[in-house]
């Protein structure tokens, strides 16, 4: 086991980790911002039959003259059976059928109706004006959507154009969340002396489903050995990705580490060179990853956003999750002392970005008006008013 590392090195022992490719079925419905597993096929051409492109006249362009008898309509939705006669129109909408025998649509705008006969002008008019031809968006067999894609609404919008109804995405990872302590209780429920609302629960539920992520199953610990040996092993059997807060430090009543160990859990490594988030375990057992997170509230948001986060959109297929960062200049000058990666919460305002008071790991102020956190390097101890930063927004 690695220990009291660089957020450099956990960045690339974590990108460098494998993770199980799994593909699910999903609805239409839910298929929005997931990423497709295997290549889209155009079960039908598209347009399915020559249709119009304008509200007008249909006519067959080898037909002579500059006028023409109308002698049909055909709306949208109808299925005409039309015997063409030569020299004829057919009145038509846009969408509707062109019957057999037509080849050519021209817009209502460009001829003159006298009775029952239409006059255009001939030099406007070309072959195949304004029809759209069967299968010129995609024929049969044809890949409409690559492997790997993000699936969008214009994409929802192609697939359903095509009678799809279900779609082959990357499967999500079942997330479980394990909250330590004797002194959480629920919001809602009067606090006893030494008791404390439970800020991390709702605070990864909520980024979990932001991220497009199922409600992770729950269970709350108190600090008692056996009972997190128990707990633990209860929850490696039912998820893809354990999370845990709290119970990783050294103190007589952090059981996590050792309870992990009892449950073959590897440690990859423990202890980063960063503030907040210091005390951090990542783990593994077998494909499953284990983020056992230091308890206090900002070191929790500051773990996930970093290391939590990219892995699992990696897990869901999205492949720029570890490079999503912008850079941006610093408002005011910033010092450190200590050799540690500081994440800052921090707010963005005019195209500059300005560090929150109220930075320790208990103190969840900022994080009321933060946009995003600011990561200065390990290796700096000032970092000027107008340099550029590397901003992480949420
Ligand atoms: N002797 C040392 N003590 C500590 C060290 C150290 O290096 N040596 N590291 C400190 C750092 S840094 C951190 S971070 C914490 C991490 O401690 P734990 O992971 O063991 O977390 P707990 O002690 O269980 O809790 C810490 C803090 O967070 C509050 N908490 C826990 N769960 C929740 C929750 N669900 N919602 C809101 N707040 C929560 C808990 O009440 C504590 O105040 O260790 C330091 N100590
Ligand atoms: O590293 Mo701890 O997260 O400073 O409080």
């Amino acid at each position: 086991m690695l220990e009291f590392i660089s957020v450099t090195q956990v960045k690339s022992l974590l990108q460098n980790s494998s993770i199980p490719r799994k593909s699910e079925q999903v609805p239409l419905s839910e298929a929005l911002g997931r990423i497709t597993y295997s290549p889209v096929i155009a079960p039908i051409p598209v347009p399915l039959f020559d249709n119009s492109g304008m509200d007008g006249y249909a006519i067959c362009f080898a037909d002579a003259g500059d006028s023409r008898k109308v002698v049909h309509m055909v709306q949208a939705g109808a299925s005409p059976s039309i015997e063409w006669e030569k020299g004829t129109a057919v009145r038509i909408f846009t969408g509707a059928p062109v019957p057999k025998g037509a080849d050519t649509v021209i817009q209502q705008e460009w001829v003159t109706l006298v009775g029952d006969q239409i006059f255009f002008d001939l030099e406007k008019i070309t072959l195949g004006m304004h029809v759209r031809k069967a299968g010129a968006q995609c024929h049969v067999g044809e890949e409409v959507i690559p492997e790997n894609t993000l699936l969008t609404p214009g994409s929802i919008g192609l697939l359903a154009s095509l009678g799809i109804t279900t779609v082959e995405v990357i499967a999500k990872p079942k997330v479980g969340l394990i909250l330590t302590g004797d002194e959480i209780v629920e919001s809602g429920t009067e606090l006893l002396p030494g008791q404390i609302f439970n800020s991390n629960g709702p605070a990864i539920q909520t980024y979990l489903t932001q991220l497009g992520l199922d409600l992770p199953t729950i269970w709350k610990v108190k600090d008692q050995k056996d009972e997190v040996v128990r707990v633990i092993r209860e929850a490696l059997n039912e998820v893809d990705v354990l999370l845990l807060t709290g119970g990783i430090s050294v103190g007589d009543f952090d059981f996590v580490k050792p309870a992990l160990e009892e449950n073959g859990v590897d440690p990859v490594f423990y202890k980063v060179k960063q503030r907040p988030g210091k005390p951090l375990l990542v783990g593994s057992k077998g494909p499953q990853i284990v983020f056992a997170l230091p308890g206090n509230p900002a070191s929790v948001l500051s773990c996930f956003i970093q290391y939590v986060k990219p892995v699992l959109l990696t897990w869901m297929g999205d492949q720029g999750a570890w490079t999503r960062k912008i850079e941006v200049p610093l408002a005011e000058t910033f010092t450190k002392k200590v050799p540690l990666t500081f994440f800052l919460k921090a707010k963005l305002e005019n195209g500059k970005v300005h560090i929150l008071p109220g930075q320790e790991s208990f103190n969840l102020l900022p994080f009321g008006i933060a946009d995003g956190l600011v990561e200065i390097p390990e290796e700096l101890e000032a970092i000027d008013k107008g340099s550029l930063v590397i901003f992480y927004p949420w």
